[in-house]
C-alpha cells in the first residue's frame, strides 16, 4: 500500500464489531481486579494508544505516571477513604446508605496505578485551538483516558477512575509538580469479570437516559425534526440493553 495514505474505508466487518464492542463491553472496574501483573508488553500498548490520542494544537499534554508502589497506593486509598466519608454526608439523607454501600475504587487491590496528568504549558502559552477555550487541554488528557480505557478493554483488562480524594493530596502523594494537574487516577489490573451494565445502574442510583432525548437538530429544543434517525437510534439503544451487538 502507498505508505504517504491510509485508504478512507470501513474496517473489516469483524475488526469494526470489535471496535464498537469494545466501546459498548468497558466497564469501570472496581471490585473485581485480580493480583496477576500486567505485563510491560500490554501495558506498553495502552500507554501508546493514550499517547496517540488526539489533542488540541498536537499539544500531547499529558503524561503518565505508573504506580506500583503499596505505599504510594496508600497514600491514595487514605484520601480516598477520607473523601468517600465526606461525600456521603453530601447526598440527600435516603441515598447515604446506598452511597456508603457502593465499592468506588480498587487502587490497592489493582496490580498497577496509572495517573494521567495535563500540563498547561507544554506548548507555550497561545496554542491552536485553545486560543479562546482554555480547557481544551484538560480535555486532551481525557482523550487519552478514553484510548487507554478502551484499549485495556481490548485487552481483556478492567480500568477504574476514582476521582473521589482531595487531588493536592495526591499530587502531593505523587510529587507531582504544581503547574501540572492530575487529571485521572486510574486502577489497571485483570479482572475476574466484566459487569454487563453501569454498576450504578444495576445499583439503582441511575439509568441510562434515552439517547433520543439528548439529541437536538439545529438548534437546541428542536428534537423531534429527524424521525428516521431517532428510530434509529431507538432500534440500537434497544439491541445494546438486551446485550446485544449494534453491529
Ligand atoms: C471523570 C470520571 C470520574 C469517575 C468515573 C468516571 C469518569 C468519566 N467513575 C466511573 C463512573 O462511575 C462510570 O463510568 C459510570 O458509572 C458508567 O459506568 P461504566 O463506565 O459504563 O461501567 C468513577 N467510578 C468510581 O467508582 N469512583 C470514582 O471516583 C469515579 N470517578
Amino acid at each position: 500500500m502507498d505508505q504517504s495514505k491510509v485508504p478512507a474505508l470501513p474496517l473489516p466487518d469483524a475488526e469494526r464489531a470489535g471496535v464498537y464492542r469494545a466501546i459498548m463491553t468497558r466497564r469501570d472496574t472496581r471490585g473485581e481486579f485480580l493480583p496477576d501483573p500486567v505485563s510491560d508488553e500490554t501495558l506498553g500498548r495502552l500507554l501508546v494508544a493514550a499517547h496517540h490520542a488526539p489533542s488540541v494544537g498536537f499539544m500531547q499534554p499529558w503524561s503518565f505516571l505508573v504506580i506500583r508502589d503499596r505505599a504510594v497506593k496508600t497514600q491514595v486509598h487514605d484520601a480516598f477513604v477520607k473523601a468517600h466519608a465526606e461525600a456521603a454526608l453530601m447526598f440527600p439523607e435516603e441515598k447515604r446508605e446506598t452511597y456508603r454501600s457502593l465499592k468506588l475504587e480498587g487502587i490497592l487491590e489493582a496490580p498497577v496505578n496509572i495517573c494521567i496528568t495535563c500540563d498547561r504549558d507544554r506548548a507555550g502559552p497561545v496554542v491552536i485551538g485553545r486560543t479562546h477555550i482554555p480547557a481544551m487541554d484538560l480535555f486532551s488528557s481525557v482523550c487519552a483516558v478514553q484510548n487507554f480505557w478502551l484499549a485495556a478493554r481490548a485487552e481483556g483488562l478492567g480500568v477504574g477512575w476514582v476521582s473521589i480524594f482531595d487531588n493536592t493530596v495526591v499530587q502531593r502523594a505523587l510529587n507531582i509538580p504544581d503547574k501540572i494537574v492530575p487529571v485521572a487516577y486510574l486502577c489497571v489490573g485483570k479482572v475476574k469479570f466484566y459487569h454487563p451494565r453501569p454498576e450504578l445502574q444495576s445499583a439503582g442510583w441511575r439509568e441510562r437516559l434515552p439517547l433520543e432525548s439528548l439529541v437536538h437538530f439545529d438548534a437546541w429544543g428542536r428534537q423531534g425534526a429527524e424521525p428516521e434517525l431517532l428510530g434509529a437510534l431507538r432500534d440500537l439503544e434497544a439491541k445494546a440493553a438486551a446485550g446485544g451487538e449494534i453491529v
